[in-house]
């Protein structure tokens, strides 16, 4: 056991035990020396029936009008722990203390009168309606009397609390038209229209482009200066390492490292989520998650350079997409890159069929005729929605069924479902993408969000797409996977496949791709080789400002 290690596991057992001696003291640094933390989760254990998702978890934040990370592997308990605190999941056992008090908290409209509010994930607003109606919704339109409400005064406190978020909307404005950033904005005003003094943000930046999130940052940065805590869960280290103030790291349901930002750097972080062992192989490993020299893409290029795998020409749709021509060779990595509404999403489900456009998709020379997924598909494209709830994962059914569905139906790559060859496929799939699931099994419902993307990704993979389009591909995925991901998509392209990638996060193409092409108004207006790419680059064409 490492020296981080030692400490990190001591931060859970001096929770339970009380102790507070050597690494253990340096550990809990997440509370303060002298008062009690604002708030504490003390051994929280909860267990779905064989699977321990929390196993003796533990958070404290220090004080009112922190920003407190948390960061974790996919299924290490985040969100069971976060269920918790918000009062939608009961625990087995385990104490929440607030302001020195214990609590109960038995539903979320507990958790919200203690001042305690979840920001959800998948935004629950209703899109038709108004921002101030949407801020004040089943809670307090300010009334005049018992039966009428006041808009004037509503949509004033709507509009002070945007104000108090560095927004500036006017209050009428239906909240469909926002972008996404500003979308959660709005949810984050409802949460403190109804007065909470600890806000959940479960992976909030996660749909949102570089400028957004430095919006949503702004805001976070607000409501500390204003006394109002954030937990805030993210995958992205960099976000973590520039916004937080301390930091909570579960492993396997257990808390394993806790304390201010400054103990903590990248390589901390990522060892004391995946343990000493798993970090090692993972070093030794790294250079082969990169990026190989663009040499592989362009001698591929070169090869099949008459006839690419997948090429568009003149591909549109009304509002969405104008004469979009791109090809992409077999053993090429191509980046999407593009501002939220840039038209990335609308290009790759054109080429899917899922989007009604004009233009031709060609495959290896022939063009796609029928254009609907089902054709898509039979003709070997695979497409990953960038959405969970639209991936298509028939959540009552198993892991095993799920990844193998789509190797055994569509590509007819496996003659004999249920057989070993598709055990083998399974298998595999499970090993690499590290899907953590209680069994093969088990229902994808039961699985971590994390876990249910790589499913998602995994069954394309496993039935060896010949093109695949992947809309964030990593998204919801932790930072060890993600990089694993990252080599198996450079596998299948080595072994021929096209991949065309849209993500939001640059970073993320600038590992992965050979090219990246960057779209503005639904318009390809650069695509730069791995060389000329760079987040200035792709930021100055995106922003059309080159
Ligand atoms: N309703 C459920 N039934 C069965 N198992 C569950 C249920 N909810 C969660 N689990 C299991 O509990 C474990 C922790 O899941 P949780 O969603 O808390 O992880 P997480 O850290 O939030 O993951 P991610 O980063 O992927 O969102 C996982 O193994 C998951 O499969």
């Amino acid at each position: 056991m490492s020296a981080t290690e030692a400490s990190a596991r001591s931060a859970s057992g001096a929770a339970a035990t009380g102790a507070a001696t050597g690494a253990a003291a340096t550990a809990r640094g997440a509370e303060a020396p002298h008062g009690a933390p604002q708030l504490l989760l003390d051994d929280v254990r909860k267990r779905f029936g064989g699977v321990h998702a929390l196993r003796g978890a533990r958070l404290a934040l220090t004080r009112p009008g922190v920003v407190h990370g948390l960061i974790g592997a996919n299924g290490s308990g985040k969100s069971t722990l976060l269920g918790v605190l918000s009062g939608q999941q009961r625990p087995d056992a385990g104490r929440i203390v607030l302001d020195g008090a214990e609590i109960a908290l038995t539903s979320p409209l507990a958790a919200l009168r203690h001042g305690i509010a979840m920001v959800s994930q998948e935004t629950a607003l209703a899109p038709d309606l108004s921002i101030a109606e949407n801020v004040f919704l089943g809670g307090r339109l300010v009334r005049r009397r018992v039966r009428g409400i006041d808009w004037r005064a509503s949509n004033a406190r709507a509009a002070e609390l945007l104000a108090s978020l560095g927004l500036d909307e006017d209050p009428a404005t239906p909240v469909g038209r926002l972008r996404p950033d500003r979308q959660q904005m709005v949810e984050i005003a409802r949460a403190l229209s109804q007065e909470a003094r600890i806000l959940i943000l479960d992976e909030p930046t996660s749909s949102l482009g570089d400028d957004e999130v430095q919006a949503l940052f702004a805001a976070v940065r607000r409501l500390r200066a204003r006394g109002v805590s954030t937990i805030f869960v993210s995958h992205r280290l960099p976000e973590l390492l520039a916004l937080a103030d301390e930091l909570t790291v579960l492993r396997d349901g257990e808390t394993v490292a806790a304390g201010p930002i400054a103990d903590f750097d990248a390589d901390r972080i990522v060892e004391a989520m995946v343990g000493p062992a798993v970090a090692e192989r993972a070093r030794a490993r790294s250079g082969a998650a990169t990026r190989p020299a663009a040499a592989t893409a362009g001698s591929t290029t070169t090869t099949t350079a008459s006839v690419p795998a997948l090429r568009l020409r003149g591909v549109g749709a009304p509002g969405l997409l104008r004469e979009v021509d791109l090809d992409v060779a077999a053993g090429e990595v191509v980046g999407l890159a593009g501002v939220v509404g840039a038209g990335r999403s609308e290009l790759l489900e054109a080429i899917f069929g899922a989007l009604p456009a004009s233009g031709t998709v060609e495959l290896h020379g022939s063009a796609l005729r029928a254009r609907d997924p089902r054709a898509a598909i039979a003709a070997g494209v695979g497409y990953l929605p960038p959405d969970r709830k639209h991936q298509g994962l028939v959540l009552q059914r198993s892991v095993a069924d799920n990844l193998a569905m789509v190797a055994t139906r569509d590509a007819g790559r496996l003659r004999a479902p249920g057989g070993a060859a598709e055990r083998a496929l399974v298998g595999e799939a499970i090993a690499t993408l590290r899907i953590v699931a209680a069994s093969p099994a088990a229902p994808v419902s039961t699985l971590s969000g994390g876990n249910q993307q790589k499913v998602a990704l995994g069954r394309w993979i496993a039935a060896r797409s010949r093109v695949l389009l992947l809309d964030e591909p990593t998204r919801g995925v932790d930072v060890a996977a993600k990089a694993e991901i990252h080599r198996l998509l450079r596998a299948a392209a080595a072994d021929g496949a096209a991949l065309l990638v849209s993500s939001s996060e640059t970073e993320e193409l600038l590992a992965l791709c050979d090219r990246i092409v960057v779209l503005a108004r639904g318009e390809v207006v650069a695509s730069l080789t791995a060389e000329e790419a760079s987040e200035e680059a792709v930021a100055r064409f995106a922003g059309g400002h080159a």
